[in-house]
């Protein structure tokens, strides 16, 4: 048995940069992974994806160019280059990372499945087949999520796609129908679109990106539809079937009406499951919730002492940032004795449809819901000067403000660079400025963000 300081569970965004920070500080410390160094974000989600993102949107100007002035006469998707592309810089980053943490003094990196075999006791069932056992007083569990696969008729019968398995496609699907209209569903049903599949979204909520306000959801499906995806809402696959050799026959339920849709491909985008079944956790004491997500404090410590889930695997938002601020906080508290917990933090995403959802803050829909004295400030992406010299001028932004205080609650940038605009109105949120003072702020023009002064120029004192 092996005795280090600390255990790291999962080499993801939370997972990588604390066992390398816990080593330096003097801990002897190891972090076991047992597929890929890095994780979701660098191998299978936000690095390919948005290397994918670069190369649709390059299509998509490539055919919208002319109307810039510039025809582009032909031109091609050449996926097995695309592909290529995106398996260098994945592999750029996933091999630095692991180099990274090999060369810290005090880290050892350790591949294999990891397994609890009693309270801070784990087993590591090596590549090789080999057991290593070892103990810690303090374990670190960053594990994520794999991609949910729904019961459905007849869809193991078929060869579907999930986020991690449509990476590895070299070609252009005839007919890509995806299920599920949120993150995922979107962003790869957007991208595919581009590269030239015929695209149908299958959303079984009455709207896509449901969780957001009606009018972004409304002016989301616009845009989609405008590059010819077909979205359909209060929809769900019913029932898979493919004869050898021939098309995917999907039966639909589409507002209650039963339809069939034959497609070459499916993509399941319908959510992420937790890895926790294998983890031994009732071994450690370690509790879960009714889906398998581990249940943290507002410390992210377990039910066990001395054992902290971060990212993913705690549920709640799963995103890199957030599981890069879980981190942060576990070190920070531990190491550097402070009291920090995740209620104090701000919330920011970005949906990397092309244009980009950019939020932070309460949505319209929760500031009604809380009975807030609120107001809406709202600008068309058609007002703004950026927008029309760019010759893009898809969606409205649009910030909730507290009427008495003038605070911005929240924000939503659909509209091109929507991230970067929201991450503006993030900054004013956390330094207290109020929407009165930015009607009037100087920024750079033509600038996005100099639209701020016009977006609350529309509100009433
Ligand atoms: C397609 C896609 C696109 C995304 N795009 C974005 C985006 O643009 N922006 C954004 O913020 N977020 C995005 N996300 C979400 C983001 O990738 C995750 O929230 C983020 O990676 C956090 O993951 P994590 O740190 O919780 O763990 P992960 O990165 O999932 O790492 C968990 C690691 O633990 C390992 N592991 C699991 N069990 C064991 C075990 N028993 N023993 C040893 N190792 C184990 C796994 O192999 C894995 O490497 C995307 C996700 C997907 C799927
Ligand atoms: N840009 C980003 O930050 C980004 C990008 C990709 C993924 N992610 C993360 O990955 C996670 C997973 O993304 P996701 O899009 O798979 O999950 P999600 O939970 O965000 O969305 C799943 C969608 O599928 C729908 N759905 C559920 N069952 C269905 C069914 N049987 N048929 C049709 N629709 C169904 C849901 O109503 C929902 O709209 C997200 O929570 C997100 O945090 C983030």
């Amino acid at each position: 048995m092996k005795k280090y300081d600390a255990i790291v569970i999962g080499s993801g965004q939370a997972g990588a940069p604390l066992a390398k920070k816990l080593a330096a500080a003097g801990m002897k410390t190891v972090i076991i992974e047992k597929r890929f160094y890095g994780g979701t974000c660098v191998n299978d989600g936000c690095t390919p994806t948005k290397t994918w993102v670069a190369s649709a949107k390059a299509a998509y100007m490539a055919g919208k160019s002319a109307e810039l002035g510039v025809p582009v006469k032909k031109f091609s998707v050449n996926m097995p280059k695309i592909k290529k592309r995106k398996d260098e810089i994945v592999m750029r980053s996933r091999i630095g990372g692991q180099h990274a943490a090999e060369k810290t003094k005090g880290l050892d990196v350790v591949f294999g499945e990891a397994v609890f075999t009693g309270e801070k006791a784990v087993t590591v069932i090596l590549k090789n087949g080999k057991k290593a056992n070892m103990q810690a007083d303090l374990v670190f569990l960053n594990t994520g999520c794999l991609p949910l696969i729904p019961e459905i008729e007849g869809l193991n019968e078929i060869q579907y796609l999930n986020s991690t398995t449509i990476l590895d496609l070299d070609y252009v699907p005839e007919h890509l129908l995806v299920l599920g209209g949120n993150y995922i569903g979107l962003e790869f049903g957007q991208m595919f679109r581009r590269f030239g599949s015929k695209v149908t979204i299958l959303e079984k909520s009455a709207r896509i990106v449901a969780k957001e306000d009606e009018d972004i959801s409304a002016e989301m499906q616009t845009i989609l539809e405008a590059e010819s995806i077909k979205v359909l809402t209060n929809a769900q696959a019913t029932k898979f079937k493919q004869k050898p050799g021939s098309k995917i026959t999907a039966t639909v339920t589409v507002n209650g009406e039963e339809k069939k849709i034959k497609c070459s491909h499916v993509l399941v985008a319908v959510g992420r499951a937790p890895q926790t079944k294998t983890l031994g956790l009732d071994k450690a004491g370690i509790k879960t919730d009714d889906r398998g997500f581990i249940t943290v404090n507002t410390k992210l410590e377990t039910s066990a002492k001395g054992v902290y889930a971060l990212g993913d695997v705690k549920g709640g938002p799963a995103f890199t940032h957030i599981s890069y601020n879980d981190y942060t906080i576990v070190y920070r508290n531990i190491v550097e004795k402070q009291k920090l917990n995740t209620n104090d933090r701000p919330l920011p995403y970005c949906m990397f449809t092309d244009p980009q959802l950019g939020r932070i803050g309460i949505s319209e829909a929760e500031a009604k819901k809380q009975g807030l004295d609120y107001k809406v400030a709202k600008l068309p992406m058609a007002h703004v000067a950026r927008a029309i010299e760019n010759g893009d001028t898809r969606g409205f932004m649009k910030a909730i403000v507290d009427t008495k205080t003038k605070k911005i609650l929240g924000a939503a940038v659909l509209g091109p660079e929507g991230g970067e605009i929201m991450t503006v109105l993030q900054m004013a949120m956390e330094g207290g400025i109020t929407y009165d003072r930015i009607r009037y702020c100087v920024f750079a023009h033509p600038l996005y963000s100099e639209s701020l002064n016009n977006l609350f120029m529309s509100l009433e004192d």
